[in-house]
């Protein structure tokens, strides 16, 4: 077992007054602890084939991608607005230190397939239930949505309480 939170950078005013950011950056130098998260995610997956894997822009891409190439997934982000160049479909969002528009791909989700949607912080939910909303939109079934790490005051787990979730460590 790993001490998760030895990896995890709290930067106080980040990027606003009164925000407690959560920096995994320290994580991603760490190899081991990489690996160990990846396994810790796969363990606590359900057991049917996983189809595709959601990464939400930009933290989300970096184990959702790793998660994509151990399950022989397909990896699919999620980006703000404007940053993919094919046809889209949009949800507006609102996030812990602002609003924005997340986008998905028409084509990136087929109708049935088993998705698996990742992100880095569970903060609001705002983000992540944007994330499945577009999955959903694209008739794919959400088997889990995953997260490094949650911020619990904040209650995101409510947003996405449809879904079975699974995060490794909460503040
Ligand atoms: N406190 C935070 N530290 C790091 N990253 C954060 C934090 N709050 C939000 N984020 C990023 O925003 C979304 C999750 O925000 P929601 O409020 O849950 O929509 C996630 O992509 C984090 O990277
Ligand atoms: O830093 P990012 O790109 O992961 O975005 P956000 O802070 O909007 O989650």
């Amino acid at each position: 077992m790993l001490d998760l939170e030895k990896y995890i950078r709290v930067v106080p005013d980040f990027p606003k007054k009164g925000i407690s950011y959560k920096d995994i950056s320290p994580l991603l130098m760490h190899p081991e602890a990489v690996e160990f998260c990846v396994d810790e995610f796969v363990k606590n997956l359900p057991t049917m084939q996983i189809d595709k894997v959601v990464g939400v822009e930009s933290r989300g891409f970096f184990f959702a991608m790793l998660l994509a190439q151990k399950l022989k997934a397909g990896f699919v982000p999620v980006r703000k607005k404007g940053k993919l160049p094919y046809k889209v479909l949009q949800e507006a969002y609102d996030l812990e230190y602002g609003n924005d528009w997340l986008e998905i791909h028409q084509d990136a989700i087929l109708p049935n397939e088993n998705v698996l949607v990742h992100d880095d912080v569970l903060a609001t939910g705002g983000t992540a239930r944007a994330a499945c909303n577009l999955v959903k939109r694209l008739e794919g079934e959400i088997v889990q949505c995953n997260f490094l790490l949650e911020i619990k005051a904040l209650n995101g787990i409510e947003q996405i309480k449809q879904y079975p979730t699974q995060v490794l460590l909460s503040y």
